[in-house]
């Protein structure tokens, strides 16, 4: 029995049974890097503040909070931008710790959570998890494809990249040497999309990469896109899925407080149903909650992007409705 098999057993607390760790991943300061906004590194202690890791206790995890990660030992002055990449040896030093962490948690059976910042992290989180998991697939929830390679990118943010390196395209940067090309285009599969680049476009239809925008949400309902995406990336209901959960795939009604919001998204429901659905997959071995940001918008807006970051977690680790 393969470890992410014994993971989705017991969520009870019975003290008997094997209890599932869960590493609660929270990074600190520099994670914003991949993107220009403050603010977004604060996400993982407000959900931390907002009382996640006791939620998660009650549901039956035995919850281990990594602390806030330091990257002060990384030089942040010296780093100047590589074609149009901002800021990126700091944001590949960022994400190959992450990495290191997130893959040592997975051999360790443990399942990693991470809190971002911005989703230039899933560098990091995905080649960990892949380290451990190599046929795993990839679910990424957006309202972008985060595929832009150096020559597609428009706005040197990182953050609108981490697809692009985990897939090996694009011309190689030395600096993100370390990223090996884990990810198959047809281990990915999208859900959510709406803000595409038009570099992007044509990158998804060249590898032929599977996804599901708000047109197939409204068209076939959340029930049969995740089914259909599930089918696509996991035909055998056998491969291990990383969750890469950007929260700006709902809608900015649902998340106001992030970085890049984009109108008409998913609704509370239809993001939740998504965690639910992969949870009963009992194949879940990675999950990010990424580009919450508690500095933007007021601070009611925050509350509810904050409390809504937690309860899609909750969701996609077992809490149910009933
Ligand atoms: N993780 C995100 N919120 N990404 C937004 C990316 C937006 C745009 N496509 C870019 O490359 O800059
Ligand atoms: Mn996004
Ligand atoms: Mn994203």
């Amino acid at each position: 029995m393969s470890p992410y098999h014994q993971l989705r057993e017991p969520k009870t607390a019975a003290v008997h049974r094997r209890v599932p760790f869960l590493r609660l991943k929270v990074v600190g300061e520099p994670i914003s890097g991949g993107q220009p906004k403050a603010g977004v590194d604060h996400a993982p202690i407000h959900l931390v503040n907002a009382g996640l890791p006791q939620q998660l206790k009650e549901i039956g995890w035995e919850v281990h909070f990594g602390g806030h990660h330091q990257f002060e030992e990384i030089e942040t002055t010296n780093d100047p931008p590589i074609g149009k990449l901002k800021r990126p040896r700091l944001v590949s030093s960022v994400c190959k710790a992450v990495a290191d962490t997130v893959g040592a948690h997975a051999k360790n059976g443990v399942l990693p959570v991470t809190i971002g910042g911005d989703h230039s992290l899933a560098m990091g989180t995905i080649s960990g998890t892949f380290s451990q998991y190599p046929d795993a697939c990839v679910i990424w929830v957006d309202a972008h494809a985060d595929i832009n390679t150096i020559e597609t990118t428009e706005s040197g943010n990182i953050h609108g990249m981490p697809v692009s390196f985990l897939l090996g395209i694009g011309t190689s940067v030395p600096e993100f040497s370390w990223i090996k090309p884990v990810l198959r285009p047809e281990r990915l599969v999208y859900i959510g999309l709406r803000d595409l680049d038009i570099g992007e476009k044509q990158l998804l239809k060249q590898h032929g990469i599977k996804a599901f925008s708000m047109h197939e949400v409204d068209k076939y309902g959340i029930g049969q896109v995740v089914e259909k995406a599930l089918d696509h990336v996991n035909p055998g209901r056998d491969r291990p899925i990383h969750l890469s959960f950007d929260v700006d795939a709902l809608d900015p009604s649902v998340a106001p407080s992030t970085g890049t919001p984009v109108r008409g998204g998913l609704t509370f429901r239809e993001g939740h149903y998504i965690c639910e659905a992969i949870w009963e997959t009992g194949l879940l071995i990675g999950l990010d909650i990424m580009e919450v940001n508690p500095s933007l918008e007021d601070q009611k807006s925050v509350e509810q992007t904050v409390a809504v970051g937690c309860s899609l977690i909750r969701s996609a680790l077992g809490e149910t409705l009933l």
